[in-house]
């Protein structure tokens, strides 16, 4: 058998199932790719919000690291929820040694609303972790605070996704366009050019962890040896099927629905 693309997540978690690295190993495992994780933080959250927060000790997810690291083939790298500085500043240790595709989704605060990550943790992800990135993925709020720029429109996202590359030293952004009215639209710009990604508005209140889900579906991809635009068009179906066929579970945001973009490519 051909050796399995293996891709390894480092982020909190979500004992709800629908963010953070149970989201990630899902979408791995629905791609056929061999998924692996680092947990930084156990969360405790569902639909509604985040209801409490521990932090492994940073001694803990360098160990981690060094586990999968020194044991298992890793063909490419995705960052979620990285809560402090002190984490990111070990993560970024590892990541800077590391030779294959770097997946930055810069989280910063759940689709609920509540903070993910402090203060400092942001800044070292602007200045530290960002440079180190083949791709950033982020949301308008996310966009807005790395660029320090308000986000309205999708001339200001494109404008957006240009400045992290240029100023912030991202070697590709991907600014979504989730929080926008009318159609979902993503743009990719890749230090050369800039590819827009458009799909259907679904009406639902059942987005939790769409962002996990899309970047980890990025991740899979580029595991398979994608070339980027690839990886990410592929991703945008994956995660617009996601949405499209999303479980109205829990009181809050609901979960992402991976069966239903299986069944798709069954039926295909
Ligand atoms: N209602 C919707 N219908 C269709 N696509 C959507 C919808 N909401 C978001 N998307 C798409 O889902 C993807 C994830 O984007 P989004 O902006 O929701 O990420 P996020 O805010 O980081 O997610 P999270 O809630 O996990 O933090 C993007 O491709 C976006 O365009
Ligand atoms: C652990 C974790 N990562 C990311 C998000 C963003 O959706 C979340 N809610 N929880």
């Amino acid at each position: 058998m051909d050796s399995i693309p293996c891709a390894l997540t480092i982020a909190g978690t979500d004992p709800s199932g629908g963010a953070g690295i149970q989201a990630d190993l899902k979408t791995f495992q629905e791609l056929t790719v061999y998924g692996m994780s680092v947990i930084t933080s156990v969360v405790a959250q569902n639909t509604t919000g985040v209801q409490n927060v521990h932090h492994l000790p940073v001694t803990m997810i360098n160990e981690q690291l060094n586990s999968v690291i020194s044991d298992m083939p890793v063909h490419s790298i995705k960052t979620g929820m990285i809560a402090n500085k002190d984490m990111m500043q070990v993560i970024a240790e590892h990541l800077s040694k590391s030779v294959v595709n770097y997946v930055m989704d810069p989280v910063m605060v759940a689709t609920s609303g509540d903070p993910l990550i402090s203060e400092d943790a942001r800044s070292f992800l602007k200045q530290q972790l960002l440079p180190l990135a083949t791709v950033v993925t982020p949301n308008i709020p996310e966009a807005q605070y790395i660029t320090g720029q308000s986000i309205d429109n999708t001339s200001d996202l494109q404008e957006a996704a240009f400045e992290i590359v240029k100023s912030f030293g991202a070697r590709a952004a991907l600014v979504k366009g989730g929080h926008l009215q009318g159609k979902a639209v993503d743009y990719l710009y890749d230090g050369n050019k800039l590819y827009t990604f458009e799909a259907e508005r679904f009406q639902t209140k059942n987005t939790h962890g769409t962002g996990c889900t899309y970047s980890a579906a990025i991740t899979a991809h580029l595991s398979k040896g994608l070339p980027l635009y690839e990886a990410v068009k592929q991703a945008k179906q994956y995660v617009t099927a996601a949405i499209q066929y999303s479980f109205s579970l829990g009181a809050g945001n609901g979960p992402t629905n991976h069966w239903a973009v299986r069944k798709e490519r069954v039926e295909q």
